[in-house]
């Protein structure tokens, strides 16, 4: 057993979003490892962030991917979730589709909220920053790009499902 489908990409490409609707179109359960973390540590992401550190926030988002890719259904990672090269590795020979997104729909669709801890303090500036230094990572263990500019989930929706055949 393995996930249908893995998304990948920068916050507020709309991973959770797609994954979601994805699972409901094809009857599978939908999985989140953010949603995992949170469940397992019992706390906000945001606050594991300040009670622990993001190197301990790393370490439990490892385990629940590990953890998630032994299960059947379609998956959503964290946009960081691609920095650990052994996840990169796990990554390999699975139906991965990164969304894409220009940094002023993503910055747009995050918004201001504490939910990121990554992106406190000058969200552009941040947000800028990380998809600058990702790209390659969300490049390298994708199979299939998605442009989701302009689109609505809907619409990304129906050209992942397209690929999957
Ligand atoms: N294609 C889209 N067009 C407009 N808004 C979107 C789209 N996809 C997601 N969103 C919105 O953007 C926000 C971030 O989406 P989310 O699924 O949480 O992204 P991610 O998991 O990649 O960070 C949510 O408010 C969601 O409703
Ligand atoms: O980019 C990142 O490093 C992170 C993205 C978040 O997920 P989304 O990409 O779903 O927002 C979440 O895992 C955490 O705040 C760290
Ligand atoms: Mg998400």
């Amino acid at each position: 057993m393995s996930p249908v489908v893995i998304l990948v990409g920068p916050p507020g490409s709309g991973k959770s979003t797609i994954a979601a609707l994805l699972a409901e179109r094809l009857g599978v359960k939908h999985r989140d490892t953010d949603t995992d973390i949170e469940a397992g540590a019992g706390q906000p992401i945001s606050d594991i962030f300040v009670d622990h550190g993001e190197a301990h926030f790393r370490a439990l988002e490892r385990a629940a991917i590990v953890a998630a890719l032994e299960d059947d259904e379609v998956l959503s990672l964290g946009g960081g979730a691609i920095l650990d090269p052994a996840t990169r590795a796990d990554l390999a020979g699975h139906n991965v589709v990164f969304l894409d997104v220009s940094l002023g729909e993503a910055a747009k669709r995050v918004g201001l909220g504490v939910a990121r801890p990554l992106l406190l303090g000058n969200v552009r500036t941040q947000l800028r920053n990380l998809m600058e230094a990702r790209r390659p990572l969300y490049v390298e263990v994708a199979k299939l790009t998605v442009q989701t500019d302009d689109r609505t989930p809907d619409q990304i929706a129906d050209e992942i499902l397209e690929h999957l055949g």
